[in-house]
């Protein structure tokens, strides 16, 4: 017994899996101890994901240990690891969409304990829960119709409810526009003796939360960065192994002609209307927390959702009663927030998802050209996988999202509609994508850019609207923008440009 309390909490050694062709792990090492925060970090398809879900007990390794309290830790499936304390908040979404917000959030202990507890009760059981994930909904609302945002915090809530020993946060804050509340909920459960992973793209992140980081490249681990080394620098040297330079390159505020107007638009979200005009050649990006209807205003723009009210214009086209269809024709496209539900079909090849926009278009479908286009796109955003007939659901989160990138820009729209872009895309693409958006807009495009992570609205916005419970809450120059402007205005603070 006293030797297993010596023991590191997690010890995972040589850790290795295939997926047919595909190494997703070749030699991987990773040590969690207790009360301690390491970050799991690599480029995109470097094997996070993979090995959090062997660690979680979601899939076997082929070969390699995990050992947990220096023990085998061989679990028969997620349910045994969570029953050893070990769980997981992925990157793809585990909720039960049927369920209520309660019910998902004791999913795990219902599992264990008796199943005829009343509604109201379970409510009453998870508040506390959603409470500390920070998020404030009726615990007995459908769990599929809440926004993303906020099903994400369901997912935390839940990981909290299931108390874990050791918790794995796979790319988790990219959704949430507060990740600081997160980052004191790992300290506090760090504090108790719990160990955490935690697997961000964002280097402020890393430096913010975690002890020391753990960097996989290829499927294998090759370096440890102790909490002194957490620097941009040898973080995205160690990932990436080159050093990337400056993000953001400032292009000079456009002022062409407007190219898309909104014009007291009401959405679902947004009772109030929203009213701003995006020239040719801008990017303006939309700040927000959760649920201030930011994705709203995005979707009805593209179509995907009837404005209540108001419309918007496109080089002075009305277009009022917008379907996708009609969007898209106008020249509108959409890089939505949830891209298996809204933008890839996991089954279908790279190849299909990059030529969908086309297919309609041509009336027929040209192999040879879609193959081309495909294989071109797969090596200007540097996707890594193992050809273009491999289905996208086979691909790692952030090289999924760059497929989502390169058909949204391929298709050379004149309003691009940006919502969360680079969710999940290491920090390597993130600059190559970074220089698309910014080309695009140089060659005439109006761009606008959905993000709650502040420091890509700063870097990539001309101008910021902020808006706060469907509210246009006010906009900010580029000189007027910092970190502190734009979360005064997200929370409700600040002057009213209300349009009605
Ligand atoms: N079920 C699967 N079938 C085939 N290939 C897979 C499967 N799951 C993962 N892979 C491949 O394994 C490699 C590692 O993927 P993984 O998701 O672990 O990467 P990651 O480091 O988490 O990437 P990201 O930062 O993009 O989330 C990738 O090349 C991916 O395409």
């Amino acid at each position: 017994m006293a030797e297993a309390n010596t023991a590191p909490l997690l010890k995972a050694s040589g850790v290795a899996k295939r997926f047919g062709p595909v190494a997703a792990l070749r030699r991987a090492d990773l040590v969690v101890h207790r009360g301690e925060v390491v970050c799991l970090a690599g480029e995109n398809g470097s094997g996070k994901s993979t090995l959090a879900r062997i660690v979680a007990g979601a899939m076997p390794p082929d070969e390699g240990a995990v050992e947990l309290d220096g023990r085998p830790a061989a679990f028969g499936g997620p349910k045994d690891a969570l029953a050893a304390g070990v769980c997981l908040v992925s990157q793809e979404p585990t909720l039960v969409p049927g369920l209520s917000v309660a019910e998902n959030v004791l999913l795990p202990r219902l599992n264990r304990a008796a199943r005829t507890v009343r509604r109201t009760a379970l409510a009453a059981q998870a508040a506390p829960f959603l409470e500390r994930a920070g998020l404030r909904v009726d615990p007995l609302r459908t769990a599929g119709a809440l926004p993303p945002g906020e099903r994400e915090l369901v997912e935390v809530a839940k990981a909290l409810a299931a108390e874990p020993r050791l918790l794995i946060l796979d790319e988790v804050t990219t959704r949430l526009p507060d990740p600081e509340r997160l980052f004191a909920v790992v300290d506090g459960l760090a504090a108790q003796g719990c160990g955490v992973i935690v697997i961000t793209h964002r280097l402020r992140e890393i430096r913010r939360s975690c002890d020391r980081a753990t960097v996989l490249r290829d499927g294998s681990t090759v370096a440890e960065l102790g909490r002194d080394e957490l620097t941009d620098e040898r973080l995205s040297s160690a990932m990436v192994g080159r050093d990337l330079g400056e993000y953001f390159h400032k292009r000079p505020v456009a002022a062409g002609e407007v190219r898309l107007r909104v014009d007291r638009l009401v959405t679902d979200r947004s009772p109030h209307p929203l009213s701003f005009d995006v020239r040719a050649g801008e990017i303006v990006g939309v700040a927000g927390l959760v649920g201030a209807g930011r994705s709203e205003l995005l979707e009805t723009v593209a179509g995907a959702r009837r404005a209540r009210g108001g419309g918007f214009a496109v080089d002075g086209e009305r277009l009022n009663g917008a379907t996708p269809r009609t969007a898209r024709r106008a020249g509108v496209a959409l890089v939505p927030e949830d891209r298996f539900g809204q933008a890839l079909a996991g089954d279908h090849s790279i190849r299909d998802n990059l030529a969908v926009p086309w297919l309609r278009a041509l009336r027929r479908t040209d192999r040879a050209r879609d193959h081309d286009r495909a294989v071109r796109a797969v090596a200007g955003y540097r996707v890594r996988c193992h050809g273009v007939h491999v289905p996208v659901g086979t691909l790692s989160g952030g090289n999924a999202q760059k497929l989502v990138l390169a058909r949204a820009i391929g298709h050379a729209p004149k309003v691009l509609l940006l919502d969360e872009p680079t969710r999940g895309v290491d920090i390597g693409a993130r600059a190559d994508i970074y220089e698309l958006i910014g080309g695009l807009a140089e060659g005439g495009a109006a761009v606008v850019l959905a993000s709650s992570d502040l420091l890509e609205l700063l870097g990539l916005a001309d101008r910021i609207i902020v808006l706060a419970e469907g509210r246009q809450a006010g906009e900010l120059s580029r000189d007027e923008a910092s970190e502190e402007a734009i979360a005064l205005l997200a929370l409700g603070g600040g002057r009213t440009d209300d349009a009605a």
